[in-house]
């Protein structure tokens, strides 16, 4: 990651990236941990606040903490100059504001980095948004806790209900470490907060509906998403119906291995990724052969593993950002819902209230599906962008009062056939689509060249695309749309042909590159900057595995012609929003 690549072998480290302009921000995002390891130093954390208040009390919130404190002591003294430690205690009225760095304008009556840290900590961090409970996205808080004892209050770790719940159950639980908690008789430096997935309708009003308040100027609802999928056996189903979540009733705490999806050979037969609430059961081959009695064979149950991505919103002035937890592909997923996400996001990008989103991709385009874990890589946050595109441009068209046509005649599809033989293939899904723009796609939709484009019949839309491909676009070469858009993991025709699910509204295709140079692409993503975290360090030489997926996203966002703006964050990094 280009935060810790900065570190020479001399003297300090050049000043943390700073990206954005503070004037006229709403938002400033640090930084804390940029990767999604193997390093436990670097591993995800951010700090939130709103520029519309001070640096004060309680105003500013943590997004996962893997790496916490001892961030902000190193960009204490790295950006800010504090020493480290301070043998001299300060005079009684000693009071100095920070200049010129991630935490400037920050009024401090501590000498050292380290007592500063404690200030921010325990003072002006209000929570921690937990976004799920696997180590690297708490550690550092874990670690932390003991720190808040002279606090005054408890602070807050506000969560989705699932998460709160292996927090209690397996971090603070007394045996992982101790209940530091204000529930089960701990004594009470955290307390939870449990959310309710898409918000509380009952709370805020407005634009504002659903948010609940997490610090000074700062409020927030929250989406689940999946992570990936583990297995369980079947003997421990029992305690997951009373909804703790990794104890077995007698209390022994039992291993839950993550799987990727087919990469021990299980999920291929699970099928096409499907939605499952309920765990999805196979049997658990392949078996030792003579280990155990075919009756003796547990159940294994599959499960989505759960994650969130958090909608936060500046009570100031309506601005929003979202910032994700480990997630993966719509496509890949026993349990998609990123859709969900995207669809609440899409007016916003519109209206001007989304500027940016912190989205993990933790591998680059070298990895198979099968090695995802349950995260993302180039390909597959593009696609999952299309998805967001198509429904930025579906909304658009909605709110221009243009409504979808309906499916020609037959007639009226031959003549058009014959006209569009006439024409350059290349510019037919453009010129299919009203107002020449882009038709749709989703990563979990059919074939992007089977997708009738709005006010085309799925027959049309199939005759053209067969046409188109052959010419075209299934040329097997990096400019291949349904390459560019995961065509790996899109859904087979039924044998009549038509495709394998219903038409998802708000599918987006990128026109063919061969035809369109970015100036002519509609840009449905414009204005909005994705900011990459989580990325995983191959710890080799060579160049930062971040500088190698910020390449492939740009090429990739070009040729779909998405229209947003890539950024790899970088531990230190302050981001205005
Ligand atoms: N089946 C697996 N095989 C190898 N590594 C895995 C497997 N499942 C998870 N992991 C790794 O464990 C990590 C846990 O945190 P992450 O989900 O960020 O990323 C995960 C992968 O790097």
């Amino acid at each position: 990651m280009r935060g810790d690549s900065r570190r020479g072998d001399h003297g300090r480290p050049p000043p943390a990236r700073t990206y954005g302009k503070q004037e006229g921000a709403s938002f400033q995002v640090i930084i804390l941990g940029s990767s999604g390891g193997p390093r436990e130093d670097t591993v995800t954390g951010l700090l939130v606040r709103s520029t519309s208040s001070e640096w004060k009390k309680g105003s500013v919130i943590a997004v996962d903490a893997g790496a916490h404190l001892a961030k902000i002591i190193r960009i204490l003294e790295d950006e800010h100059g504090l020493p480290r430690n301070s043998e001299m205690v300060p005079e009684k009225d000693y009071s100095r504001t920070l200049t010129s760095g991630p935490f400037a304008g920050v009024q401090t009556s501590s000498i050292s980095a380290k007592a500063t840290a404690l200030y921010i900590f325990r003072e002006l961090l209000h929570s921690f948004l937990i976004t799920h409970p696997h180590l690297d996205h708490l550690s550092g808080m874990g670690i932390n806790t003991p720190a808040l004892e002279y606090g005054r209050e408890a602070k807050a770790i506000v969560a989705l209900p699932s998460t709160i719940d292996a927090i209690k159950n397996h971090i603070f639980n007394d045996v992982i470490w101790p209940n530091l908690s204000d529930e089960g008789h701990g004594v009470g430096f955290v307390t939870y907060r449990r959310l309710i997935e898409g918000g509380n309708p009952r709370l805020g009003q407005g634009e504002g509906r659903g948010y609940v308040n997490v610090c000074d100027g700062l409020a927030t609802k929250c989406w689940s998403v999946s992570h990936g999928r583990c297995r369980r056996r079947s003997q421990t189903i029992s305690h997951q119906r009373d909804g703790s979540f990794g104890f077995a009733p007698d209390g022994y705490p039992f291993s839950a291995r993550r799987v990727s999806q087919m990469s021990d050979g299980y999920m291929n037969a699970a099928g096409p990724p499907h939605h499952a609430s309920m765990p999805v059961t196979q049997p658990a081959f392949p078996r030792t052969p003579g280990a155990h009695s075919e009756n003796a064979d547990p159940i294994i149950h599959y499960q989505p593993v759960d994650s969130s991505a958090f909608f936060i919103r500046n009570d100031f002035n309506g601005q929003e950002i979202i910032i994700f937890g480990d997630i993966e592909p719509d496509s890949v997923s026993l349990h998609p819902r990123n859709q969900v996400v995207w669809e609440d996001a899409a007016p916003k990008i519109i209206s001007g209230t989304l500027k940016a989103m912190f989205i993990e991709c933790s591998f680059d385009d070298s990895v198979r599906d099968e090695d995802l874990y349950g995260h993302l890589c180039p390909r597959h946050l593009i696609a999952e962008l299309g998805v967001l595109a198509g429904k930025v441009m579906t909304h658009k068209r909605n709110q221009q009062g243009m409504s979808l046509q309906e499916p020609p005649s037959p007639g009226a599809v031959k003549k058009k056939r014959k006209r569009n033989s006439e024409e350059p293939s290349g510019t037919l899904a453009a010129a299919s689509a009203p107002n020449g723009s882009a038709n749709h796609l989703s990563p979990t939709s059919p074939r992007p060249t089977d997708i009738p484009a709005p006010g085309q019949s799925p027959a049309r839309s199939l005759s053209h695309a067969r046409r188109t491909r052959t010419v075209h676009i299934a040329d097997g070469s990096p400019h291949d749309p349904a390459k560019i858009l995961g065509d790996d993991h899109l859904r087979p025709l039924t044998p009549g042909g038509s495709v394998a699910r219903p038409e998802t509204p708000g599918r987006y295709q990128s026109p063919h590159p061969a035809v369109w140079t970015p100036s002519h692409l509609p840009a449905p993503l414009k204005g909005l900057t994705v900011h990459i975290i989580h990325v995983k360090d191959t710890l080799a030489d060579g160049p930062p595995p971040g500088e190698i997926i910020l390449k492939q996203l740009r090429d990739r966002g070009t040729e779909a012609g998405l229209g947003c703006e890539f950024d790899v964050t970088s531990d230190g990094e302050s981001i205005w929003i």
